[in-house]
């Protein structure tokens, strides 16, 4: 029988868009000595296979009938995570306004689903000491399992005005505006009817709107560090 180690856990963090949960996925892999995987990403990736190649994103029985033909790599280094598709560096395009726009249609699709929650598992299985997964169905449908879920959350304002400091020097986009978009995003990942963005029974909710990222990773820090106590 394969022994696991105790500091081989798995953590799945989940929440709506811009609540922290690639920021603080990262550094809490990275201080813990974890992988980490972002799902979002693999989900844009698919979706700007979908645009440079001509398929509407719009209809979904043709992104399901091509959902099978790009092939998929995420590299799971905190310190520096990539993603690929067809072997071309993707970390780029697959952050345009267009991809972001259209990545809820795309990423509603069930065959998509399928195939892309099959590649998480594998990944999440090779990487036997243990990995951060953060996404919106981690902890509901890709890893029931997780030693540890999280569910981030934040006010609709302030996830705006975090998002509108991303941009700000580059397109500029009003505050108002981009809290529209934020709810529009959460509004069709929370009612898709495979896997929609959701809070798992079992998962600890952490309000992140009055917290600093600092004190976010070591709340999860600290959480992952209890699960490890209680294994060893
Ligand atoms: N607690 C926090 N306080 C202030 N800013 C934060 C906090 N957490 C994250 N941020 C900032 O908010 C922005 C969005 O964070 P991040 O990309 O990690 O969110 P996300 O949940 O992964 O979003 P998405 O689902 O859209 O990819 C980043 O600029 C990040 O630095
Ligand atoms: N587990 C996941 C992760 C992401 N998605 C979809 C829904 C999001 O709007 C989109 C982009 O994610 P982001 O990069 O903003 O984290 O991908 C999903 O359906 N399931």
């Amino acid at each position: 029988m394969e022994t696991v180690a105790p500091s081989a856990v798995i953590v799945a963090i989940d929440g709506p868009s811009g609540t922290g949960k690639s920021s603080t996925s990262k550094a809490v892999a990275a201080k813990l000595g974890l992988r980490y995987l972002d799902t979002g990403a693999q989900y844009r990736a698919i979706t700007w296979w979908m645009i440079t190649n001509g398929v509407d994103t719009d209809d979904p029985q043709a992104v399901a009938l091509a959902a099978g033909k790009p092939a998929i790599v995420s590299g799971t280094d905190p310190h520096a995570p990539t993603i690929t598709v067809d072997g071309v560096d993707a970390a780029a395009p697959i952050r345009t306004r267009e991809v972001t726009a259209k990545v809820s249609a795309v990423s509603a699709v069930p065959e998509v689903r399928t195939l892309i929650t099959a590649l998480q598992r594998s990944i999440a299985a090779e990487e036997t000491g243990g990995i951060v997964v953060e996404g919106r169905d981690i902890g509901t449908t890709v890893l029931p399992d997780a030693d540890l879920k999280v569910f981030l959350t934040a006010s609709a304002e302030a996830r705006a005005a975090r998002r509108s400091g991303e941009l700000r020097g580059q397109e500029a986009a009003g505050l108002a505006a981009t809290r529209e978009a934020l709810i529009k995003r959460d509004a069709a990942d929370s009612g898709r009817k495979t896997s929609p963005l959701a809070k798992a029974a079992d998962a600890v909710e952490v309000d992140t709107t009055e917290l600093t990222l600092d004190q976010v990773i070591e709340c999860i820090v600290t959480l992952v560090e209890e699960k490890r106590a209680v294994r060893s």
